[in-house]
């Protein structure tokens, strides 16, 4: 059994390397913008002496002035994408990012032509070098994955034989679908190996792992790299933790990520994703990640406009099933993913639209992993039309032909309030790279419909009555 961490003094002892790093650099008052106070600019610097401890009152106000005077600031994409000197400098192609030609030549295998903003502005950040370390949050469907697996691709050395890069993933499906793009994207480098880490992969014990790249979920990671030694974690260059916010925030999640996270070595470069972050899940990132470049999306651009939202009116679970067939006999769907909030419901709607005679698939929590892959690979290969699901695939899963997604039940939190994060990782399984998606919200009650409103004042995007018994409107939408 690992020791049970203590996390003030983990903090503090994060925190007291960030204060070395920021006295480290020289940020004048103008590059940093707002001037902190003066006593707060000394609590800064002082951390430089390296022999006082820091007192665990001072960790947030420290995040404070590191925010402040390198975060907010230093890494204004928008201000600096345009200087070639800046961290943040964009590309325009992939030629310019001066990758290995087998690794272009995937790239382009894939059908990617250009970089989307997302990769034109971290790309030259995660292939700097030195080396940078990274906390970036762009939305849904904006390409993430691709960058960091071709950042993680292009830094490992295939001569050394064994792991150089880890990426975490928060489910078994992610992980999986994150070594297939690795694995696409590396098809003309034949000397790249890549080993999932996941639930059911097995290491006998005592053996080694050779492979350079380790992509899988934190409790298998744990058990090969701590318990069996099956790998050396502070031999790892690339630490990569995918849909950061979720590895951050739940609990179970969080302390893996830890303990491996304390196992790196200081050199290691960190690139943590995410389409979200919670405002404590970024201070927490900003302290564990020693001097981030940070790019984030501003609130405002954060919802997806390429997706067209509605809502339905429906007086119950029945009406709300009836609604979604009108929308489904008007118009011509290519894929759709309908949200529930239990498995129980979900179950209830599959067994309906079956016996309506529509190919559905459900994927919950009541699948093993392997039926959940299952699942998602015959509606990859599009032999379901239908996915039924719960907050289980939210997050990640990219099938490039969803064009509606359904939310059958709002999200909400253990509250009952709306979960607006949730709601915007599911609306983004649609409007995949700059797709156009639709998003349509079935309300049955004042309570689902304030949960509508709510999420629609969040981000600021209208979403647009639809009457589900006027098969001309809903013709309109699908047009
Ligand atoms: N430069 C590119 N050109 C064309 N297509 C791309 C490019 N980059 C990524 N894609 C495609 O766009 C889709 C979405 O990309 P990706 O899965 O990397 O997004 P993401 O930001 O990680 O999404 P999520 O937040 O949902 O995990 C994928 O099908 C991917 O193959």
């Amino acid at each position: 059994m690992a020791d049970k961490i203590d996390w003030a003094k983990y903090l503090e002892e994060q925190t007291s390397l960030i204060s070395k790093n920021v006295a480290n650099l020289e940020v004048t008052p103008a590059a940093a913008g707002d001037d902190p106070p003066a006593n707060e600019q000394n609590e800064a610097t002082n951390g430089d002496n390296g022999d006082d401890p820091v007192n665990p009152a001072d960790v947030s106000l420290l995040q404070k002035i590191i925010r402040k005077g390198l975060v907010e600031n230093a890494n204004d994409v928008e201000i600096q994408r345009q200087d070639p000197n800046s961290p943040l400098y964009s590309v325009k192609t992939f030629e310019a990012l001066h990758l290995k030609p087998n690794l272009l030549k995937g790239i382009y295998s894939m059908g990617f032509n250009a970089p989307s903003k997302i990769q034109e502005t971290a790309l030259p950040t995660l292939l700097a070098d030195p080396p940078q370390n990274l906390i970036a949050q762009s939305q849904s469907g904006t390409g993430k994955t691709a960058a960091f697996v071709l950042a993680m691709l292009s830094r490992l050395d295939s001569q050394f034989n064994f792991p150089q890069v880890l990426c975490l993933s928060p489910t078994y499906e992610l992980a999986i679908q994150t070594a297939e793009v690795a694995t696409r994207m590396a098809q003309f480098c034949p000397e790249i190996e890549i080993k999932l880490a996941v639930r059911g992969e097995e290491m006998p014990r005592g053996a080694k792992i050779s492979e350079h790249i380790i992509i899988g979920t934190p409790g298998k990671v744990l058990d090969w790299g701590l318990k069996f030694r099956s790998f050396d974690l502070s031999k790892i260059k690339v630490f990569v933790l995918d849909e950061a916010d979720v590895m951050i925030s739940q609990q179970g999640h969080q302390d893996q990520c830890i303990r491996i996270h304390k196992c790196l070595a200081s050199t290691c470069q960190m690139m943590f994703f995410s389409a979200t972050y919670g405002q404590d899940v970024m201070e927490f990132a900003e302290v564990i990640v020693p001097r981030p470049i940070i790019i984030r999306l501003k609130r405002e651009e954060e919802s997806l406009d390429n997706i067209e939202q509605y809502y339905v009116k429906c007086k119950d679970q029945q009406a709300k099933y009836e609604a979604l067939t009108n929308i489904y006999g008007s118009i011509s769907v290519g894929q759709a993913i309908i949200f529930c909030h239990t498995r129980r419901t979900a179950n209830w709607l599959a067994e309906k639209m079956a016996k309506h005679g529509h190919s559905v698939a459900v994927l919950n929590g009541d699948l093993t992993v392997e039926q959940r892959i299952a699942v998602l690979d015959r509606f990859r290969e599009g032999l379901e039309k239908v996915l039924i699901t719960t907050n289980v695939l939210s997050r990640g899963i990219d099938v490039e032909q969803v064009t509606i997604v359904v939310n059958f039940d709002l999200p909400i939190d253990m509250q009952g309030k709306a979960d607006c994060e949730t709601y915007l990782h599911r609306i983004g399984r649609t409007g995949r790279f700059g797709k156009n998606g639709i998003a349509i919200n079935l309300i049955d009650s004042p309570e689902s419909m304030a949960i509508c409103k709510a999420i629609e004042k969040h981000f600021n995007r209208k979403i647009r009555f639809l009457n589900a018994e006027d098969s001309d409107e809903i013709e309109k939408i699908g047009a």
